[in-house]
């Protein structure tokens, strides 16, 4: 905030609303004034310098807060709208968001929560660009303007505040880093680091070290003294990204640090105590690894007081041609050249596409076109020679690597059977994917396999014993 107070303005013909609502906003520091009507505030604008960020409910006498927002809106084009309502129908809501609302309230709301909406609506606004123009994606901005994304911004704006754990779930490239990133700077402890981890990228027996750090020579290889990431992350947030990969001596070792807030580097005696906010992110179902015995239900509970999911782009297919721009921007502004722009069969395929990938594909893929299509318009002849040359998703967490991970797991757990249990796992995943495509026929479904039919029935039979 600057030096001088922002100027807010609330208009609600509720007078204890508008009581209640301007002497938080003023305990916040904020210049606030009140008005009973539209028609009030319009009038206002004349007289008194205008506001910076405006309440207003939308069921007034007189013009209602729509027309206003409308008003204002092409008086003002920059000035952010909170709009407040009990009538949390869609119509509104949507009337709301196409008139230019920066957000929506439902009634009747925390206090806390209006005043970190007014903090974050002048923050954003402050720096938006000036001419109105839509600001090139950097990397820390989330777009998205579909009612989950709605959602997703709003509950983030709610938890940024709050000192809880927090557990996002979604598929890869839905854009849970990009969701805790916005936690994290949405909150008190943004000039505090960010840091984040990928549990799945770590081989097991270095994620110790690499989470609580270690003294010099602790162990083989241990050189230096290393500073872990709690430690780095302290004041600050830590991500913990595919949590689910994480093996399970060290779940419980991160379970005792989170319960008690201090810890001993690898090979240490020193207690180091940090104040860390833990993130975690996963695209597998916890609640599965838990019944199957892969992932502590305690653990789980500690990380999961609050979740967010992070729908997958296909069901937020409306929000495909904004990503798609603001990617293309992007990369025209790396590459300073031209901006590329999607001919209409082309956006249309992009509409279509599944995104088995999601933003992240959908990134890559702008990002090889404006890179490669001869022209500045890209056709559906580009689009399709640029997806069918894209890795698929799929090959970048192959099962081979998860069976790398599965394998390092249970060795670090001490497992010494290893061989005979992963073969008895494999069998069953082809058996049950071959049995599920010819419709449970296993003759069928031998040959499909190449198996013998024998075979198939001994495996099956292998496979009901142990399970
Ligand atoms: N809503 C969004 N707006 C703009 N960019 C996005 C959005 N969602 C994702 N991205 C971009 O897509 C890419 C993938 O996002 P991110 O790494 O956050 O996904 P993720 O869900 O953490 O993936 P994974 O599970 O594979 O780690 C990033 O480059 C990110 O900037």
């Amino acid at each position: 905030m600057s030096a001088e107070p922002a100027r807010v303005w609330i208009v609600d013909d509720d007078r204890s609303v508008r009581f209640v609502l301007a002497a938080a906003l003023g305990e916040a520091g904020y210049e606030v004034s009140g008005f009973d009507s539209a028609q009030g505030a319009l009038e206002a604008l004349q007289r008194r310098p205008a506001p910076q960020l405006l309440f207003t409910d939308v069921r007034m006498p007189g013009d209602d807060g729509l027309v206003l927002l409308d008003k204002l809106k092409a008086a003002q084009p920059q000035l952010p709208v909170i709009v407040m309502s009990a009538y949390t129908d869609i119509a509104s809501t949507a009337g709301a968001f196409r008139g230019g609302a920066h957000e929506f309230l439902s009634k009747p709301f925390d206090l806390d929560d209006a005043v970190a909406l007014a903090a974050r609506a002048l923050r954003d606004s402050a720096g938006a660009s000036g001419d109105g123009e839509p600001v090139a994606a950097d990397e820390d901005t989330l777009i998205g303007d579909t009612p989950a994304m709605r959602d997703l911004f709003r509950a983030i704006g709610r938890l940024a505040q709050a000192p809880l754990n927090v557990l996002i779930t979604g598929e890869t490239g839905t854009g849970k880093e990009l969701v805790a990133r916005a936690l994290h700077h949405e909150s008190p402890r943004a000039r505090r680091p960010f840091i984040a981890m990928n549990t799945a990228a770590v081989p097991s027996e270095l994620l110790e070290s690499e989470l609580f750090g270690h003294e010099a020579g602790a162990f083989t290889g241990a050189g230096k003294r290393h500073v872990g990431r709690f430690e780095q992350a302290d004041g600050g947030t830590l991500f913990l990204d595919e949590i689910g990969d994480m093996p399970l001596p060290l779940q419980t070792r991160l379970l005792r640090v989170l319960a008690e807030g201090e810890f001993f580097r690898v090979g240490g005696r020193e207690l180091i105590r940090v104040d860390v906010r833990v993130v975690a992110a996963t695209h597998q179902q916890l609640e599965a690894l838990v019944a199957d015995g892969r992932f502590r239900a305690d653990l789980l509970h500690r990380l999961d007081v609050v979740r967010l999911r992070l729908p997958p782009l296909r069901e937020r297919r409306a929000d495909v041609p904004r990503l798609a721009e603001a990617f293309l921007r992007a990369a025209a502004a790396k590459f300073q050249a031209p901006v590329k722009q999607f001919d209409r069969a082309a956006r249309e395929r992009l509409l279509a596409y599944g995104w088995p990938g999601n933003v992240r594909e959908l990134e890559n893929l702008c990002w090889r076109l404006a890179a490669l299509a001869p022209g500045d318009t890209i056709d559906v002849a580009d689009l399709e020679s640029a997806l069918s040359t894209a890795p698929s998703p799929a090959a970048e967490a192959s099962w081979e690597d998860a069976l790398g991970r599965w394998a390092r797991e249970r060795l670090a757990a001490g497992d010494s059977d290893l061989h005979a249990h992963a073969r008895e796992r494999f069998d069953r995943v082809l058996l049950e994917a071959a049995l599920a495509h010819t419709g449970g026929r296993r003759a069928e479904a031998a040959a499909r396999l190449g198996l013998g039919r024998n075979t198939v029935t001994r495996k099956l039979a292998v496979g009901r014993k142990r399970h």
